[in-house]
């Protein structure tokens, strides 16, 4: 697997090894961060984190607004640079972004291929929108699309990159409850099948828990704290053991659990 290196911007006299990060059985990614600071006018959003993910591994991160999630996600997409430290992480990789950023002038099909070297085709895009249940969209514009639809374009979008490492920024943030279950459904299949590491930023604790092997919580610009989900999939989110990570996670967050309702009978 190839993989690329974002060196340390503010030393550049050390010169980082070049590294290969071994690929899992299932052909996925990993992603290895050490001592990454990102700061914005002198303030270390990101100070000195590390991460690892494993090849194949789903990666919840929780935190709240304005922890620097966004701008960890921004930094493994290769989309900022402007770090110390070292981050590792495969050449294929793709990002959703909550907002679907379709160019509305652009069929959906041409949305899907946008940017993609080498001038593939539509059968390209049309495999990846069968994907995403969007076959019959095809050659819609973007303005006709559902919210949903929208997103599911998105996610298209990034997989016909192939990627060992799908980056997903609050994908399905903008959605409605029912919209936003089989998004979530949609993604579990995804991963399932397509074997990628991903690393999915969300405020839904409840998210997190169903779908990742590992939730982080990012706080104070670190990994905070962490917790393995150790259970197969599909889950019930009323399973005691989620229901109890669900209350260490919200108290990591500084949120205080709501107490189960209590029926009273006059
Ligand atoms: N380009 C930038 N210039 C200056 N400050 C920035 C920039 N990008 C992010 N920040 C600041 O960095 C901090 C972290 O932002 P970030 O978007 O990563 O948080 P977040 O955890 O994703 O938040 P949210 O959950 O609300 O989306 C914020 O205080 C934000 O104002």
């Amino acid at each position: 697997m190839a993989t690329e290196l974002h060196r340390q911007v503010n030393s550049p006299e050390k010169e980082l090894e070049k590294e290969k990060v071994a690929g899992g059985e299932n052909g996925g990614a990993a992603v290895r961060v050490r001592s990454l600071t990102r700061s914005f006018d002198g303030r270390a959003v990101i100070d000195n984190l590390q991460l690892d993910v494993e090849p194949g591994e789903f990666v919840a991160l929780l935190g709240r607004s304005g922890c620097g999630k966004s701008t960890l996600l921004r930094v493994l997409a290769g989309l900022d640079r402007e770090i110390e430290g070292e981050v590792l992480v495969p050449r294929r990789k793709a990002v959703a972004f909550q907002a679907p950023r379709l160019m509305p002038w652009k069929r959906v099909w041409r949305n899907v291929l946008l940017g993609l070297p080498g001038r593939p085709g539509r059968a390209v895009a049309e495999r990846a929108l069968t994907e995403v249940g969007l076959g019959h969209r095809v050659d819609a514009w973007p303005k006709t699309l559902s919210g949903g639809e929208a997103q599911r374009a998105s996610l298209a979008r990034a997989l016909v990159r192939e990627p060992d490492l799908l980056l997903l920024d609050e994908p399905f943030g903008a959605l409605d409850a029912l919209t936003r279950i089989t998004a979530q459904q949609l993604v579990a299949e995804l991963w399932q099948r397509r074997g990628c590491a991903v690393l999915l930023v969300t405020h839904d604790v409840e998210e997190a828990l169903l779908l990742a092997d590992r939730v982080l919580v990012m706080d104070g610009g670190v990994i905070a704290h962490q917790v393995r989900v150790d259970r197969d999939r599909p889950r019930d989110i009323a399973d005691p053991l989620l229901a109890e990570l669900r209350t260490e996670l919200l108290d990591r967050l500084g949120v205080k659990a709501p107490e189960p309702a209590v029926h009273k009978v006059a």
